[in-house]
């Protein structure tokens, strides 16, 4: 299989998709049958973090005064400087499960990030389901990033982005190592405002996997096994209760 290339003109200018080989290297790594669940978690979140880097670019800065120590022949000084501190109040999106395994290094790169999961499932011929919602009333953030490893017909992005926008979050920034080039497509004509950070475009089987892909980033991650269908609708709050007292 040739892995597909696109470039990021191809999607317009709030689209990066990386051409680092470091990134490639370590795709590839997540996309091979002999990678292991410990590997794959550890080589998503240093993926994470090589996204993150470039994700958080547009983030801005102020000045701030700090002094720093400097040894001279007296001593020790103390001289006053001009650093800087960012500024936007951040929000990190994972959606559950893949991307909690993206959580460790987004909050290496922004420690005081908030954190609110969305978990989402889905059903086949119908919108995504959301099952857990952990945004607050209010909105706290100028920057939201969604975290997420793979965008395939993008309905689940899609839902996560339209929640966010009534949430009342300015800026959306989705992080994620694989989109199908369709399902990107699909994204930014319906949210041209939406940014982008991605390790690489695949396309998407008859289906609904990504091709080549990585396999289902969420069973790879934990050493679950993939659930039917009938499985995952049990997710859904108003299945749950049944489902516990068929289990009792
Ligand atoms: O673009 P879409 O067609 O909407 O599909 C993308 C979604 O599918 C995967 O999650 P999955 O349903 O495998 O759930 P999991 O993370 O709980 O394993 C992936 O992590 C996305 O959330
Ligand atoms: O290709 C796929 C299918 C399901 N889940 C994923 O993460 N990738």
């Amino acid at each position: 299989m040739t892995e597909v290339t696109a470039k990021d003109s191809d999607f317009g200018d709030k689209v990066h998709i990386s051409s680092h080989p470091v990134i490639s290297h370590k795709i590839t790594t997540l996309r091979s049958s002999t990678t292991r669940c410990g590997t794959f978690r550890a080589v998503l979140r240093e993926l994470t973090y090589h996204l993150g880097y470039e994700a958080t670019s547009r983030l801005s800065t102020k000045p701030v005064q700090i002094s720093v120590p400097v040894k001279t022949h007296e001593g020790e000084k103390h001289v006053d400087h001009t650093g800087q501190k960012l500024v936007e109040r951040v929000a990190l999106i994972p959606i559950l499960r893949s991307g909690q395994g993206m959580v460790e290094a987004m909050t290496e790169l922004l420690p005081n990030a908030a954190v609110h999961h969305i978990g989402m499932y889905k059903v086949t011929g119908a919108n995504p389901v959301q099952y857990y919602n952990k945004l607050p009333r209010q909105c706290d953030a100028d920057v939201a990033f969604i975290l997420d490893p793979s965008i395939i017909t993008s309905q689940t992005t899609m839902s996560v982005i339209q929640i966010l926008k009534k949430w009342g979050v300015k800026e959306i920034h989705v992080i994620s190592v694989l989109a199908s080039r369709s399902g990107l497509r699909a994204i930014v004509e319906k949210h041209p405002d939406v940014y982008f950070s991605l390790g690489a475009i695949d396309e998407v089987t008859e289906t609904g996997e990504l091709l080549p892909g990585m396999g289902d980033a969420g069973d790879r991650q934990f050493g679950t096994v993939a659930a039917d269908e009938d499985e995952e609708e049990l997710m859904h709050p108003s299945r749950r209760k049944r489902t516990l007292s068929e289990a009792l």
